[in-house]
Parts: C-alpha cells; structure tokens; sequence
C-alpha cells in the first residue's frame, strides 16, 4: 500500500542523475503496469529537475483507506536525494518513511503512560490492602495481576512508534531498467517448499511456483528452487508438466499484464478492468488460456493414477517382487515409492537435484505467431522462463532432518553452487505471489541508500485466500500483521515469520552487517563451519557482492553435479555451524522466529512491506483442530526460544526495545497459567456463596473498570492508525483467550517438561491444507469437528463460567440478597458473561455444521442455565425440606480482573 504522495511537496522524486532530463519513466519492461502523468515539464538541463512536479502513481499501488492517519517524515532526505541526483555513486532513495500523525499518536501515548500509571497505582493499593476471603488466592492474583502488567507493558512499548515504509517502484524502474530492456536488479533465487502432494495440495503448490515464474522480474536474475521432502515423483512430474504449461502462461501473463499471476486465483476472479497493450486479443486469449489451464490440471490430476500404471507394467515385466516406482524414462525413480521399499520410502532415500528450466540467457527471446503448438500470438512477448529446479534432500533414519529449516539449509547450499544470488525469498508450497511487483518493492528497501547495506530481511505479512469472511480463529491475525509489526519496524525491524519474506544471503551465513564490521574484519573468517565443500564456501565472497551478476549460464559440469549431491547429503552438516549460527536454525518448532532473531542479534536491521494489492497469499487452516495444533507449535516454539535463546541476553548489537519485543514475543504463553485460574475460579460460584478475592470490593472494581476501559480505548486509538476494524480487534482478544485456555498452558507444560525432565519440545506438525478446489461447500472445513483432547481445556471453562451463571440464577431464586448483594452478583454475572463472549468463536467450533445457526448455542446456554439453576433450587429445596425464598445468603464472588490487556 501507498500512502497518496503529498501532492503539493516540491520532493515528489524524479532523481535526474541517470536519465537527465528525462521525463519517461513509464517503461514497460516484462510487462509492467506504471504509468506516468507528467503535470508540467520544465527540467532545466542540468540533470535536476527544480521546475518538475510529477505525480508517479503506479497503477499496481492503489491509495488505501488505512492510510488516512500517516504523514511523510523523510521529506528532507528525499529533497536531498533529488539534488544529488545519485551522483558520486549514492545510492537513490527507494522508499518513503512514514509516522502516525500527532492527532492519533499523541492520545496513543499518553493513554499508555496513563494506564501504567494506574496499574502501578492499583499494585500499591492492592498490596496495601491484603484483604480477602481467601489469601492463597489473593496472593495468586496479586502475583498474576503482576505479570499481566509486566507482558501488558512489554507489548505496548514495542509499538509506541509505529513506522510504514512505502516502496518506490517507479523509482526503482527508473534507476535500475535499463533502455534496452535489461535491467541493473540483482539476482534473486526463490525457496519453495512442500512435503506432501495430498496434505499440500499439489495444485497449490503448482500455482505458486507459476506465480513466481510469472513474477515481473528481470528474467535471466531469479532462479527458483522447489524443495519436496516427501521425495515424491509426483512433485516431480507435476513439476516437469507445469514447466510446460508455463511456456504459455507466464507469456500470456506479461502480453495481458493480469494480475493474480498464479492461475487458480486469476480464473477465480470473472471480471475485472484490463490493464495490458492488446484488448483487442484478451477475450480471445483468456479464452484459450482457460481451457489450456484446465487441460493442464486434469494432467495433473492424472499422474495420481498414470505413474502407478505404468510402475505396475514395469514391475510386471520385471518380477523381481519388489514393486519400484518407475519414473518416464524407464528408469527406477531415487526418490520415495508408492510402495515404501528398502532406500526408497519416506525419511530414507538418495538426493535429488534436477535442473528442470536451465538458465534462459541474457537476450530477449521472442515468440512466433498464434500456431498449433502456442495457440497465443506471442511475437511482440518475451518467452523466456527463469530457471527452474527440483530438490530432494538425502533421508536417512540415522539423522535428524529438522522439518523446514532443514530442507532450507539444503536449498542454501544447492543454489550456492548454481546460481548463488546474493538475495533469497521464500515461500511455503501453499502461499503465491499475489502482486507481480512484490519482489521489486523488496528490493526497494535492500538498495535504498539510508540502511539498505544493513538490511537482513524485509518481511511481508501474511495473508490468506480461504478464511471465512468474519475470520472466526483469527487466521488473519491482522493485529500483528497491522499493528505490532509496524511497531517493530520503528526499532530494528519486524521479526521473522515465514513464508514470504527475502533475504540477504549474508545474513543467512551469519556475517556481520557492515555497521558493525571491525578492521579485523573477514568475509569467511572459519570456513569449516562451511563444511567441507570448497565449491560453497568460495561462493560466498560473490554473495555477499550484490551487483555480482552471473555472466553466462551455470555449468553443468560433472564435477558440478557431484558437489550437489556432496551438499544435500545428511552427513553433510556433522560438525559445521548449519543450524546454529548459519542457515535456519534447528531443534526448534519456529525456526522463522529464532532464525530471524538470530540476524537481529548480530546487527542486521529488518525492514516490513505491506503492498496493495497484497504481495503474497496462501491458505490458512481454517478447521479448528488444525489451528490449535498451529498455534500449539508457536507458542510452544516460542517459549522454548525465550528459555534457549533469551532475549533479554543478547547482546548490544540488539537493540533494547527489541529485547523487550522479543522477550514478549516468547514468553507470552506464561499469562495462560493465571488466566486459566481466573477463567476457571467462577467454580467457587457454583460451591460457595460470597466470596472476595480483594476487598474492599466497591474500589477494586472501580479500578478494573479503569484500566479495563484504558485498554479498550488505547486499542480503539490503535484499529484507527493501523487500518483495522472493529471485527479484527475483537477476534484478536478472542483468539487470545481461546488460545490460552486451549494452548498455552499446555504448552508451558511441555517445556517445563522438556527443561526439567529434557524431554521433547513441541515439534512440527504439518497443517493439513483443505484443496478448496474439491469441495462444493464453502468452508466445508470449517464445520468438521476433530476431536482432540486441545479441547478439553476451553470446554471446561465453558463449563464452568455457564454452572456458574446457573448457580447465580439458582441462588438468586431461592436465596434472599440484599440490593447490595444483587449489584456484586451482576458485576459477577458480567464477568462470565464476557468469559462467554470471549470463547463464542471457540464453542461454535465445537458445534460443528450447526454453528451455522448462531442462535443454536444461545439456547443450548440457555437450557445449560436453566438446568444448573433447577439443579440448585432443588437441591436447596431437599435440605430445606421446601423451596423458601428469602432464606439463605448468598453474595457474589464478582471477579473482573485486570488481566491481559
Ligand atoms: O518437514 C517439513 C515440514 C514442513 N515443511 C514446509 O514448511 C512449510 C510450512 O508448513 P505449514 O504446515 O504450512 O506451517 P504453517 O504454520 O502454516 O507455517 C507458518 O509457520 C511456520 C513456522 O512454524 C513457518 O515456517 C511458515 O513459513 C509459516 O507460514 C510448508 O511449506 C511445508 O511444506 C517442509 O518443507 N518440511
Ligand atoms: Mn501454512
């Protein structure tokens, strides 16, 4: 997303330095979509441009409602670098820095300091009243109220000064296309990575790899590498056909200029305005493609029975009684067989590395006339495809293959030896390239001249396809993705995340930035924590150059080919630095996290890019037992990272505030275990009457009622600056709690398991992806109930909070309260009642298809009130031989806390 550019700023860019003059900046290389509205021309010959005024607007960037509350504060810096013109070899200035305006920021502070000051004015008071019905609880919520402030101010100081920074993609076109059609961009090699063609979809995995192909991208400077770590031939022909299909596609993609570039997400979308040379051709065009695209999935689909078919007449003509899975070539593919066999089934079988697309050359190709094999006219199209390749790792049951991180570090070394780029993005097999300028706007920040030599990552957030439109288990998490993140990127940068975020290569080899470099300084200063192959380790003083441009085409050498299986091997990594201080890191369920964590520590800044339209998209697991599991793994991940890798030691190249985000970021699953307390203490309802945790009551309420509306307020000033709705805010609070009923405590428990009995962290469990494509029912996945005993937890509070509700009902009927007594059992009533709102997302989950009627569970509450309540009137009623109103006593253990927020 774009902020507008102030219309009326002198410093809207147009660096003269390179092009002179020259007002053209709407080149159209590989298809691309800027456009340029000259207001009025006056460049007074001398390469600056005082008498220019334009207005770049890229057609790809649409001015976003979000961006009301944001305000240029580079103005200065932009003027500056409009008057150097890039001379002296400076680099441009390739994106805007933007603040919240005062208006909004000001009230976000000052309502920050003024909740603290009333939580450290509540701590005093409670301590100087230790009044209770019970001290072991008042104690426990004294110590739980502690924490909650104590996490609750470590999260708000991160995103005290929220930061946007916007990518300048015409100047970037401007500064690094050249006239002839080639362009000065660094090289980029793309990670994708899948296990499984059923629990991944392949068709998923397909389409992200066309979108990258397809990415508007100088050709010849990006290599894709698909990593598969089930070894399975399918992925492997499945890539063979869609290396194929993209001969047409990704030339029809830059003929028309469309936008989604991967197929599935395209034809989804019936109509939308063309933005390509040639309308004339794309009704005809969009025609063929269509039903090339759907040819191309059926012949994916076929190879589910193809290979086995032909497998079994190889193995019938062999009878040899194993029974190989051949590959088209008449040979026994290495990889996994369909019927797991000695050296060739999941977790043991032999490297893979196959060049599917070679390097396509520097000079444009173009293609012929409409024919019978292209029936697209493509002679005015450059039909060159970036290269290609598959991966499979070696497996061997002797080694740990440590999930994801571990097939990067292969990726790593693989693309060193034959492409090795200085910068890196990745993605999971199930996320696409949204907008064909993502990888540009990148770059935007990797080049800028202020921190861009600094620059480790620039992390994209995170969106998803197939969540339901009201988002109900808070797969968007766009509190993150909108507020913290911007927060962070006012201080050192954005953590890690995952999927879609790129890399300097560098970075990943652990070196130093060069703001921290010494004198003594050395590119590889240990090369064996390399490893032992010396084709790698003297490709990294080439990666670590970031105009090094590869001249010619990787040789294919023998010598080549048998270093690729030598860096794939397991044995490979025995002794070097892989996992720790270089690549992805190991023995953790977040390597995203840790990994970038890492790259904080020795220096790196990060940088966040959100674009509109959105970069990448994937699909998120919307089925609530995948999610728990989901959310199991990171919160899991992260906890062991806060004990493993503290943040709070990590030295001075991290900056503090940092420190403080990343200590919240892991440690946040300990607030569960006094939340759980005071979700489950309405219990004491059910069994006891009035019941204080702090008295006097009157004031203890009124302070929770304080900082309680504090919090909403500060969070109401922050959906303003980061663009969100109201809808988002709420599903983050509900996901919270319903994660630290469900999750979090469990998995605080296996860490302490893990550090005191050094059993097993919580490890990574693939998210299963539903293939929308297959069913009719939209979010069918939604409505499946999977049992698991993550359940258990959040049912019980359920449970409870709505026994308790009855029981106040229950009582009230039969017992004689005072008006005073009534008042302290409604603020109690509330309490559960929100417990309820709260976990609502949750308890509809469990209701499975009939949570598509709401209205169910409010009855099924209803009835659970009205048994309670009956079960308690007539148990009074046998003790008291008679149901007599006005007898006992009975108050209201009132219980808001002050938790969390
Ligand atoms: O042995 C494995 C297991 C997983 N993966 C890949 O890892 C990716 C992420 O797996 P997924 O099950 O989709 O996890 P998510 O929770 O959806 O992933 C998020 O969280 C992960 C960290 O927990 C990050 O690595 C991801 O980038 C981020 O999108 C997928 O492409 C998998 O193919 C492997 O390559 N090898
Ligand atoms: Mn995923």
């Amino acid at each position: 997303m774009a902020p507008k550019a102030p219309a009326n700023n002198g410093a809207v860019v147009v660096a003269g330095g390179h092009h002179g003059g020259s007002t053209d900046v709407g080149g159209v290389a590989g298809g691309a979509t800027t456009t340029t509205v000259p207001t009025s021309v006056a460049a007074n010959g001398n390469g600056k441009q005082h008498g220019t005024r334009k207005q770049r607007r890229p057609a790809a960037v649409v001015v976003s409602p979000m961006d009301k509350y944001w305000t240029p504060v580079d103005d200065k810096e932009a003027a500056e670098a409009v008057d150097d013109g890039g001379e002296d070899g400076r680099r441009p200035l390739l994106f805007r820095t933007y603040k919240v305006k005062g208006i909004l920021l000001h009230p976000y502070r000052l309502l920050t300091l003024l909740r603290l000051i009333a939580i450290i004015l509540f701590f005093i008071w409670r301590i100087r009243h230790p009044h209770a019905d019970g001290m072991w609880l008042w104690w426990i919520s004294i110590v739980g109220d502690f924490w909650f402030g104590v996490t609750w101010l470590l999260n708000q100081v991160a995103k005290l000064n929220p930061t946007k920074r916007v990518p300048d993609l015409s100047l970037l076109r401007q500064q690094f296309d050249l006239p002839d059609g080639n362009s000065n961009l660094p090289r980029l090699d793309v990670f994708i990575n899948t296990v499984d063609p059923i629990n991944e979809p392949m068709i998923y995995t397909m389409n992200s790899i066309l979108s990258i192909l397809a990415v508007d991208y100088p050709i010849d400077r990006t290599a894709t590498y698909l990593s598969d770590d089930g070894g399975s031939i399918i992925h492997y022909e499945g890539l063979l056909e869609t290396a194929n299909f993209a001969t047409l596609w990704v030339p029809f993609c830059r003929k028309h200029s469309i936008e989604p570039r991967a197929p599935e997400s395209y034809f989804a979308v019936k109509s939308r305005p063309y933005t390509g040379n040639v309308p004339d051709e794309f009704a005809d065009d969009h025609r063929r493609m269509s039903k090339e695209y759907d040819e191309f999935k059926v012949r994916l689909d076929a190879l589910f029975t193809k290979i086995p078919e032909r497998s079994d007449a190889h193995n019938a003509e062999a009878k040899e009684g194993v029974k190989a899975t051949w590959m088209a070539d008449g040979t026994q593919w290495p990889g996994t067989w369909f019927d797991p066999a000695e050296n060739h089934k999941k977790g043991q079988h032999a490297g893979i590395v196959k060049v599917m697309l070679n390097h396509p050359g520097d000079e444009p190709r173009f293609g012929g006339p409409a024919s019978a094999e292209t029936p697209l006219d493509f002679s005015a199209v450059d039909v060159r495809l970036p290269m290609l390749v598959y991966i499979s790792r070696e497996k061997s049951p002797s080694h740990d293959h440590q999930k994801k991180a571990g097939a990067m570090n292969v990726q790593l070394r693989i693309s060193a030896l034959l492409t090795n780029a200085p910068f890196i993005i990745n993605f999971d097999g199930d996320h696409y390239v949204n907008n064909s300028q993502a990888f540009r706007a990148a770059m935007c920040f990797m080049l800028d001249r202020r921190d861009g030599e600094n620059t480790a990552f620039v992390q994209f957030p995170q969106r998803f396809d197939d969540v339901d439109p009201t988002d109900r288990y808070c797969n968007h998490n766009r509190v993150f993705f909108d507020a913290t993140l911007l927060g962070l990127n006012g201080i050192q940068g954005p953590s890690y995340v995952g999927t879609g975020c790129m890399f300097r290569r560098i970075a990943v080899y652990g070196i130093d930035p060069p703001r921290w470099r010494t004198d003594a300084f050395k590119l590889v200063d240990n090369p064996s924590k390399f490893g032992s192959s010396m084709l790698f380790i003297n490709s990294i003083p080439s990666a670590a150059n970031q105009e090094w441009s590869m001249a010619s085409p990787p040789a294919h050498e023998e010598s080549v080919m048998e270093e690729l299986n030598n860096v794939m091997k397991c044995a490979y990594e025995e002794g070097t630095e892989f996992g720790k201080e270089i690549g992805w890191v190991y023995n953790i369920a977040t390597e995203d996290v840790v990994t970038g964590f890492r790259v904080h520590r020795t220096g790196w800044r990060s940088m966040y890019c959100r674009m509109e339209p959105d970069a990448f998209r994937g699909t998120a697991p919307i089925n609530l037992t995948e999610r728990l599991c989901q959310i199991l793994r990171w919160s899991g991940g992260s906890l062991e990272m806060f004990f493993s890798h503290c943040p709070l030691l990590a030295g001075r190249r991290l900056n503090l505030m940092q420190r403080i985000a990343y200590t919240n970021m892991t440690a946040y699953p300990i607030s569960s275990v006094f939340l759980v307390f005071y979700l489950l203490f309405p219990v004491i309802w059910i069994f006891r009457g009035e019941f204080y945790i702090q008295k006097p009551f009157p004031t203890y309420v009124l302070y929770l009622v304080v900082i309680i509306a504090m919090t909403e307020l500060i969070g109401m000033v922050e959906i303003k600056w980061a663009g969100l709705t109201l809808l988002d805010w709420i599903r983050n609070e509900q996901f919270y709690i319903i994660g630290a009923t469900a999750v979090y405590p469990l998995a605080t428990l296996h860490i302490v398991l893990k550090l005191v009995l050094r059993g097993n962290g919580v490890s990574f469990k693939l998210t299963a992806k539903q293939a929308t494509s297959a069913v009719n029912e939209k979010y069918a996945e939604m409505y499946v109930v999977q049992w698991t005993p993550l359940l258990i937890p959040t049912i019980a509070v359920i449970a409870v909070n709505v026994g308790a509700i009855g029981a106040a009902i229950g009582k009230a009927v039969v017992g004689g309260w005072s008006l005073l007594q009534m008042a302290d059992a409604s603020l109690g009533l509330v309490f559960n009642a929100w417990i309820l709102l709260l976990i609502y997302p949750f308890a509809l989950g469990v209701m499975g298809r009939w949570s598509k009627r709401p209205y169910i569970l409010f009855v099924l509450f209803m009835i659970g009130f009205a048994v309670v309540a009956a079960v308690v009137v007539a148990i009074h009623a046998a003790r008291t031989g008679s149901v007599r109103f006005h007898s006992g006593h009975s108050g209201g253990a009132s219980f808001p806390t002050s938790w969390g927020f």
